[in-house]
């Protein structure tokens, strides 16, 4: 008699159920095949590994971030102002940014829904947060009285798992808002390189507005690259926060290896990559949209979303039943529940379902999906 499973406390507790199961639809790393174009990249890696050795690891460091940051439309590194962090990911980047907040500020305005790790980690650090629903922060200037009771305004764009995105007029309007109540813009950009949306230079439009910002910049979402990533903490010097210090109590800094593969995985994006991966993946969105097409009360809340997850709504359906049902045919997807952080009912119809995969694991997911919702 084996114990039941325990529901999860948060999404990557999910996520880690998942990592071994056959068809894992949960989580929004990387996970479909390799290009031919990247498994070169690969077979580099030794050859990588003697370049490395040889060249000064600041060298190495900057052309990761440079090469990546422009394949994204981003060129604010090049200010003279803008400092760049390299963390292990950018949870670790999170981390830090949030204990260097807490150090001058008690409360953050949290973008609503969001992936949960977010609000866990600044409650972590001993914040208090404030919920910004999508519709208030797209939909015009945020209330002064808000912005004077908070230290930072926390936006995750594209957003997860919406996949909406700061448009860049809005952006000028919410960092000008920030700049005049001397409150923190910090913007998570993890999803961006899914949507050319999200690629205009936001640095340049930041760096225009006189407010203080960070962006924390992920190359883990892009690439299948075994969880081999970087996660990149910018700002400018000086932006009023213990940044450097805190880094320097977490790493002394990342692989020049890995620094070096997110570099070749970077250039052959430019070379044609990213506008593949971006076929791939709404090719797999369209697989889930094909396959659930018909099924009673299903609906995609998030018509427009370019990101590598898709949002199903289940209607009156609960999604932690579904997801135990889809568990029972090996396929995990990821209950909703825990994105709305401040208001978890609105989560208990909605199941995320990761598209960066081989979309036969895609297929048969939704496949799974469409029996468990239309049983007989
Ligand atoms: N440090 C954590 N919790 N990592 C999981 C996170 O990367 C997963 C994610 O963001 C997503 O599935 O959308």
């Amino acid at each position: 008699h084996t114990r039941p499973t325990p529901v999860p406390g948060n999404l990557t507790q999910f996520e880690h159920l998942a990592l071994s199961s056959p068809v894992n639809l949960a989580d929004g790393h990387a996970r479909q095949e390799l290009t031919p174009g990247q498994s070169r990249i690969v077979g580099e890696l030794p050859a990588l590994w003697a370049d490395v050795l040889a060249r000064p690891v600041e060298e190495v460091e900057a052309e990761a971030y440079r090469t990546y940051f422009e394949l994204l439309g981003q060129y604010g590194h090049r200010l003279p102002s803008t400092r760049v962090l390299s963390c292990y990911s950018s949870s670790v980047a999170m981390e830090i940014f949030a204990r260097s907040l807490a150090a001058v500020a008690d409360t953050a305005l949290l973008i609503h829904p969001t992936f949960d790790n977010i609000p866990d980690i600044l409650r972590g650090a001993g914040l208090a947060l404030r919920p910004l629903e999508e519709e208030a922060l797209h939909g015009g200037d945020l209330d002064p009285a808000v912005l004077r009771s908070v230290g930072c305004v926390f936006v995750t764009t594209p957003n997860n798992p919406t996949g909406r995105v700061l448009a860049e007029e809005r952006l000028r309007a919410l960092a000008a808002q920030c700049a005049e109540h001397d409150v923190v813009l910090a913007l998570d950009t993890s999803f961006r390189g899914f949507d050319t949306r999200a690629q205009y230079d936001h640095y340049a439009v930041l760096d225009g507005s006189g407010c203080r910002w960070v962006v924390i910049e992920d190359t883990g979402k892009l690439w299948p690259t075994l969880e081999l990533k970087v996660g990149w903490l910018v700002f400018p010097e000086p932006v009023g926060l213990p940044l450097s210090e805190v880094y320097s109590d977490i790493l002394l800094g990342v692989s020049p290896l890995v620094l070096s593969m997110v570099r070749r995985f970077a250039e052959d994006a430019a070379g044609g990559g990213l506008a593949e991966l971006h076929r791939f993946i709404a090719g797999n969105r369209a697989v889930v949209r094909e396959v659930l097409a018909g099924v009673p009360g299903i609906g995609f809340p998030h018509p427009h979303s370019r990101g590598s997850v898709e949002r199903v709504e289940l209607g009156a359906r609960s999604a932690l039943e579904v997801w135990s049902a889809l568990r029972e045919h090996g396929v995990h997807a990821l209950p909703c529940r825990k994105f709305h952080w401040a208001d978890p009912a609105r989560g208990e119809h909605g199941l995320r379902v990761a598209l960066a995969r081989p979309t036969s694991s895609v297929l048969a997911g939704a496949r799974a999906l469409r029996s468990v919702l239309l049983p007989g």
